[in-house]
């Protein structure tokens, strides 16, 4: 999908108010010393990662990899969990794999969120599913989150070990022999993909689509995978091909980092609406979110 594309369907959506305040911080830039006003401060946005609650394969603890398979009734409460702990964190635009548990997730945890925005799918496959799908009272749009499902954000293809059991593949062909499939940076599956050819298109993605957002001030939550994240947080994080081996996400647990000056700031996991914490992601983050 063109860049183009996923732009016209997000402009269609987004108010100018980020516009107005990049043309207004311009504006001072030009003008010179008054560059650190409120809008500059808020040059930073919220970057959530989560990866889908346990689906139905992860239950049965078959290899998953792009096999498009729902969430099992743990991984509907986890998506729930997740939203409850980043309610109050600011979102205005969803990033989604193409598959159904990482969007489930992304649902269902925006259940949860404190502003009760409507999250909504965007069509983008042909001009006609782009046209029927548009959305026109310019208050709804307001109170709308757009969401973008993405191919490149799908987990590693698994190859021939899609629907096999993880504890009878070990078996047969040996713990160290499996661990080195799933884990190892530049060797792949018997005909998927390793987690470097992973990194190629959802780093890529990320990079291409999500960065300007978050470049533009538009706080973002991707919905993604245990691999497709893996190579994205690798990019974040600044970790080596070692490094890597060790990153293992949890199903469910959102991750919070903030986008300030080019650079990614990981903040961890937002802790849940009862506990002390949960507002403290940053000042300037939190007096957005009130004023929202
Ligand atoms: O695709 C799968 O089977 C899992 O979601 C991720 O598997 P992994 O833990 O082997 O990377």
């Amino acid at each position: 999908m063109a860049a183009g594309v996923y732009n016209q369907a997000i402009g269609a959506f987004q108010s100018n108010s980020h516009i107005n305040n990049f043309n207004h911080q311009h504006k001072l830039n030009n003008i010179g010393r008054l560059a650190v006003t409120k809008d500059f401060i808020r040059n930073e946005a919220a970057l959530i990662l989560v990866r889908h609650g346990e689906s139905l394969w992860n239950e049965k603890n078959l290899f998953t990899g792009c096999v498009d398979v729902p969430l099992s009734k743990k991984g509907i409460d986890e998506a729930i969990e997740a939203g409850k702990r980043i309610s109050s964190i600011p979102v205005d635009l969803i990033f989604t794999s193409a598959l159904i548990r990482a969007q489930m997730t992304a649902m269902l945890a925006m259940t949860q969120h404190r502003r009760m925005k409507v999250p909504i799918i965007m069509h983008n496959e042909n001009e006609q599913a782009r046209e029927w799908s548009q959305v026109f009272g310019e208050d709804t749009k307001k109170h709308s989150i757009p969401v973008i499902s993405a191919w490149q954000l799908n987990e590693r293809m698994y190859g021939e070990l899609q629907g096999l059991n993880k504890q009878e593949t070990a078996e047969r062909y040996g713990k160290e022999q499996v661990h080195e499939w799933r884990r190892s940076y530049n060797i792949p599956p018997p005909n998927g993909e390793s987690l470097e050819m992973c990194a190629q298109r959802a780093v890529a993605y990320f990079r291409e689509q999500i960065e300007p957002q978050l470049l533009s001030g538009k706080n973002v939550m991707l919905s993604a995978h245990g691999n497709s994240l893996r190579s994205i947080i690798m990019y974040l994080d600044k970790l080596t091909s070692r490094e890597v081996i060790s990153l293992e996400l949890s199903t469910g647990i959102p991750m919070l980092y903030i986008f300030k000056e080019g650079r990614f700031i990981r903040r961890g996991s937002p802790t849940g609406p009862t506990e002390a914490g949960v507002y403290a992601y940053t000042r300037n983050l939190l007096s957005v979110a009130l004023e929202r």
